[in-house]
């Protein structure tokens, strides 16, 4: 896996090879929806567990259901499909953890593993990315089997503001992801 960095200010690296080719055609997807979950899914935490330098211990005793369901520090993979039209608006994936809660775990990272190529449209956008260069924000293009990996939080335990981000509009073709959301790896 080769990590690319895109952003520094939120934080965002490209792993252009997180899927091999054979796991990201779009056959491949119909597989997986159809129950091949199991062993797709433990590859791709796995995979998140080597990337994030995290102890891959942290990832297990996930379940099979369905939904955002908090049960080790990794929550149970979300796929996404935007039909054309559709789009996220720009928004954060931190949730404001309970205010009793003296932890106050919440979403850390993000892993984003595209599933098919967008024939137009549908980037992955982050508005408030900062460079040296303009303030025009990152954009990063759909492609079967590419990872977005980007941080919700600081260093320092505060969210990241930067980290906003959206799906653009998907013009041509649908879009198929997954999100892999990551929680604090030493508070949960
Ligand atoms: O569609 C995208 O590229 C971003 C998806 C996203 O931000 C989310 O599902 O939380
Ligand atoms: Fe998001």
């Amino acid at each position: 896996m080769t990590l690319t960095v895109a952003s520094v200010m939120p934080k965002v690296f490209r792993i252009d090879d997180f899927l091999s080719p054979d796991n990201s055609t779009r056959s491949s997807t119909n597989t997986w929806l159809s129950g091949d979950t199991s062993s797709l899914t433990k590859k791709i935490y796995e995979k998140a567990a080597k990337l994030t330098r995290i102890d891959s211990n942290l990832f297990q005793n996930f379940h099979e259901s369905s939904g955002a369901q908090h049960h080790s520090i990794a929550e149970s993979l979300q796929v996404v499909r935007y039909k054309k039209g559709e789009e996220y608006t720009p928004h954060h994936d931190f949730v404001s953890p309970s205010i009793n809660d003296r932890y106050q775990p919440s979403r850390f990272a993000t892993l984003l593993i595209y599933l098919n190529d967008v024939e137009e449209g549908g980037e992955t956008r982050f508005p408030r990315a900062v460079n040296n260069y303009n303030a025009e924000g990152l954009e990063i293009q759909p492609k079967a089997g590419t990872a977005v990996l980007f941080y919700n939080m600081l260093e320092d335990g505060n969210f990241d503001d930067l980290s906003q981000h959206g799906g653009n509009k998907v013009l041509k073709g649908n879009k198929w992801l997954a999100n892999l959301w990551i929680w604090d790896p030493v508070i949960g």
